[in-house]
């Protein structure tokens, strides 16, 4: 599957998602299963879009100490995502901790960790007592999941290249705050369009509202993917 598109499923139930689940095509998209979804309808949601055969990214963003956090993981894991993510600012021992026990299980699942949310900007960073700009803490976390052995991060898709050069470019830059030039930015602070995000260096785009609600989300994706493929991307 070469479509670097990943649709965030923030629906209400699995019952609501699956009129676009079922218009969607395993071929074009993966699929971002995250909060509100896995809390209503729980595993029962990965399961019947892995039936349908869709690779899903479980976006629960683990934070508590090491031993919860690998549990934790080690769980989602064994559920068969494509794709699970921690925060960086758990630090080490418990991205560590993260890391070893999908190793430990010879377990695939790629591992992410969140630098600095895409709905945050400079101000409210600061606010959470970070003295960095959000540019730069990012970077800074994505050395630090690096080191910790994550095989990528969730960041803006503004600092992408950054993260590309810092730590290579196999490491994944998987960039929520995908804004085409049709939508709103809603609660989102650092933003980019699909192609603008592919060409500074994210490996994944994470799309929710601009073709969830849109009023024809079919159509809002298709004109996503000919802006991409119109530009060679
Ligand atoms: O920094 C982050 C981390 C995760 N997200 C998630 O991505 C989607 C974005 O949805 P949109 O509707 O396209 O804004 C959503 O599920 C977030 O939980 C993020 O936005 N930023």
């Amino acid at each position: 599957m070469s479509s670097p598109l990943i649709i965030a499923l923030d629906h209400a139930s699995l019952e609501a998602a699956l009129p676009l689940v079922d218009q969607l095509d395993p071929q074009r998209c993966r699929l971002k299963v995250g909060k509100e979804l896995f809390v209503r309808s729980g595993p029962q949601a990965l399961e019947a879009l892995h039936r349908r055969g869709f690779e899903v990214f479980l976006d629960l963003k683990f934070h508590d100490i090491p031993n919860t956090v690998a549990a934790a993981v080690h769980a989602a894991a064994d559920h068969g995502v494509w794709m699970v993510n921690v925060h960086a600012s758990g630090g080490r021992a418990m991205m560590r901790a993260a890391r070893d026990v999908l190793d430990r299980h010879a377990l695939n699942t790629h591992l992410i960790a969140v630098t600095v949310l895409t709905s945050m900007d400079d101000e409210a960073l600061a606010e959470t007592g970070v003295a960095r700009l959000a540019g730069e803490q990012a970077l800074h976390l994505a050395g630090l999941a690096r080191e910790s052995g994550m095989d990528g991060v969730v960041c803006s898709a503004l600092e992408a290249g950054d993260v590309a050069a810092q730590c290579g470019h196999e490491f994944l830059r998987v960039t929520p705050g995908i804004r085409p030039a049709f939508a709103q930015r809603d609660d989102q602070s650092r933003v980019m369009t699909p192609l603008e995000a592919l060409q500074a260096g994210s490996t994944h785009l994470v799309i929710g509202r601009p073709v969830t609600r849109a009023e024809d989300p079919m159509a809002a994706l298709v004109e996503i993917e000919q802006e991409l493929s119109n530009a060679g991307a």
